[in-house]
């Protein structure tokens, strides 16, 4: 159970990526956003350079968890990584990968430790981490390993998209299209709205939360004609939920499921893959939404946004996205303490 006094802890990311440079523009805009205190996981001679390279004029002060609250009112708490990151925005290099996940670990280890109250990561890309030897898809199945190495019980990790008008999930994750009709599978879809329906009613506070199960295939595959797995897979999961008195319905064809007046009839949207669930995500909410792991035992989001390796360096992140992510990481912590008080 999270401690409010707790600050949050926040990875640094791919040092080739935006993650160094909103990190810094968040902490600039701290009493503007109203932000609750926040470290980061870094290496500093990385941060000082960045700052430098963007012509960004910002107090850092190497610190601990423990102190970070006090120092986040007037400089960036950057608690430092063992590991050295290289400055090369828009090159992402192997070299990093040490730092990258050492910075995912701590954080992870300071939050079930009892000194950060949840997790905010900045993105990290997936090649040069493959490239260094690193076996997980993303973020969100490492820290499923993660939780488990320190809690000794499997975890299953789900990523939800939230955003101000929409809340998506999507059943397969990082894996290529053509594997999701294999992945796809009644246990599945069963399982990843079971822990949805969970932590929206707990960690969100949404009392008996409305899924909205979306179909695979076009038209939720026309009664079998455009395809089986509508009827043979995705009804009998909605079927099984139902009788779970989980407030499940569909299959619903995905085209017409997000539009405003179909929205207002759900609180989460079950996507049958990556792009169904994250284009209406981003498409609605580029700046606002926030990744969310649900079925860790800790809190943990960040930014809807990858590493922008494109604009890395050139001062035109915006930090939107991270802020959002600090603030609702902040909220799931506050009312998480507040329902272990009660
Ligand atoms: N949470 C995470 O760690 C995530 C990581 N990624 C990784 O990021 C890498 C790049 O992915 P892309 O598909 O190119 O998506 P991306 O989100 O990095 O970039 C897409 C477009 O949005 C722009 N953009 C992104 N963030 C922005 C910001 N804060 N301010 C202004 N413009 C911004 C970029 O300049 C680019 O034009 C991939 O390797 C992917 O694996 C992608 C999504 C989330
Ligand atoms: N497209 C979402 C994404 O790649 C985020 O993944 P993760 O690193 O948060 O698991």
């Amino acid at each position: 159970m999270p401690d409010e006094k707790l600050p949050l802890a926040l990875s640094v990311g791919d040092p080739s990526g935006v993650g160094p440079e909103i990190a810094i523009a968040a902490w600039q805009a701290r009493d503007s956003a109203g932000l609750p205190p926040f470290y980061l996981l870094a290496d500093p001679a990385l941060i000082d350079a960045r700052a430098r390279r963007l012509g960004a004029s910002v107090a850092m002060v190497e610190t601990t968890p423990a102190k970070a609250p006090e120092v986040f009112v007037h400089a960036l708490p950057i608690v430092p990584l063992a590991a050295r990151s290289i400055d090369s925005p828009g090159q992402p290099d192997p070299a990093n990968a040490a730092g990258i996940i050492e910075a995912i670990d701590r954080a992870v280890a300071d939050c079930l430790g009892g000194r950060a109250a949840a997790v905010v990561t900045c993105p990290i890309a997936k090649k040069p981490l493959y490239d260094a030897g690193f076996r997980f898809p993303g973020h969100t199945e490492y820290l499923a390993h993660l939780a488990s190495l320190h809690t000794g019980a499997d975890a299953m990790p789900v990523m939800l998209l939230a955003g101000p008008e929409l809340r998506t999930v999507p059943v397969t994750i990082h894996i290529a299209l053509s594997e999701v009709p294999k992945a796809l599978t009644s246990d599945l879809i069963v399982a990843t709205a079971r822990i949805t329906a969970t932590d929206l009613e707990h960690r969100f506070g949404i009392a008996r939360p409305r899924l909205a199960i979306a179909g695979l295939n076009p038209h939720a595959g026309e009664g079998g004609a455009m395809g089986a797995e509508d009827e043979h897979i995705i009804r009998p999961a909605i079927e099984r939920l139902r009788a779970e008195g989980i407030d499940a319905f569909g299959p619903l064809p995905a085209d017409t499921m997000f539009h405003a007046r179909a929205r207002a009839g759900y609180d989460v949207a079950i996507c049958m893959y990556h792009d169904q669930a994250l284009i209406p995500a981003k498409a609605l909410a580029f700046d606002e939404a926030v990744n969310v792991t649900l079925g860790l035992p800790f809190i943990r989001t960040s930014p809807d946004h990858g590493t922008a390796f494109d604009i890395a360096g050139k001062g035109l992140a915006r930090p939107d996205s991270l802020i959002a992510a600090l603030k609702l990481a902040r909220r799931l912590a506050d009312s998480e303490t507040k329902a272990a008080a009660a």
